[in-house]
């Protein structure tokens, strides 16, 4: 591995992306790229009719996350320098998969690649896998008043689909580490020793080295 990695922290909704990211850049010194959800305009009205919405929601995450990657790689990857990352930019795939189809689906396929094919991708990614018991007692205790009611078919398709990626990941993108953190089990937060193992394991992925 380049001795200045890249590392995104994936999970499906609520599984502690944004915290463990934080507390991972804090520990190894490295800078946080965290993704500002609360500027998308489309959430709240999504959330309510995903059909209606589903296409405005994905390109505004798209083109976020696209030009906040764009701008990290050319101010830090490019320059040498570590970043932790609480998202991979192949989520917008896992969630437009899921909430898109037919020619909708289709175009937003060929944007996506258009997009992001030649974008930097991780050398590791922290995969937090939970269970919809968990994830839906964090969405509960974080409290954003548009996930609320969210749909638990929903949730329980994307814990499915995160394993999917994940798997078809691990095929396509084989220069990247996956590690995966069993988010029911494993509490970060809580234990300082659950999180010591966690930042072993990406420290260890660091040190074993693999080129980008
Ligand atoms: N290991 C944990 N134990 C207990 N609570 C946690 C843990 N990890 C995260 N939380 C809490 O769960 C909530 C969701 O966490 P966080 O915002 O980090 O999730 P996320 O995966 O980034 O969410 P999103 O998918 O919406 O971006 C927050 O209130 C956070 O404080
Ligand atoms: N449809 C859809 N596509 C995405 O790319 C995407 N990324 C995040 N989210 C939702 C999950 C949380 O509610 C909230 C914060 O992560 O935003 C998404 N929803």
């Amino acid at each position: 591995m380049n001795q200045v990695p890249f590392i995104a922290v994936e999970g499906a909704i609520g599984a502690g992306k944004t915290t463990l990211a934080s507390m991972l850049a804090a520990e190894l010194n490295m800078p946080l790229l965290k993704e500002i959800v609360e500027e998308n305009p489309f959430m709240e009205r999504f959330y309510q009719n995903l059909d209606e919405w589903s296409f405005q929601l994905e390109m505004f995450f798209l083109c976020n996350r696209y030009k906040q990657l764009g701008d990290t790689e050319s101010k830090l990857i490019r320059q040498g320098q570590p970043v932790v990352s609480d998202y991979h930019i192949y989520k917008n795939l896992i969630f437009s998969e899921r909430t898109l189809k037919g020619r909708e689906r289709e175009k937003y396929r060929q944007i996506y690649h258009v997009l992001t094919d030649d974008l930097a991708k991780p050398d590791i990614i922290v995969y937090i896998k939970a269970s919809l018991e968990t994830l839906l007692a964090r969405i509960a205790k974080r409290g954003r008043s548009f996930e609320q009611d969210m749909d638990h078919a929903y949730l329980e398709q994307l814990i499915e689909d995160y394993e999917s990626a994940m798997s078809s990941l691990a095929i396509t993108e084989p220069e990247t580490t996956i590690i995966t953190v069993d988010g029911d089990s494993m509490d970060f937060v809580a234990d300082p020793e659950h999180f010591a193992d966690i930042v072993a394991q990406v420290k260890s992925r660091i040190a074993s080295g693999h080129p980008r």
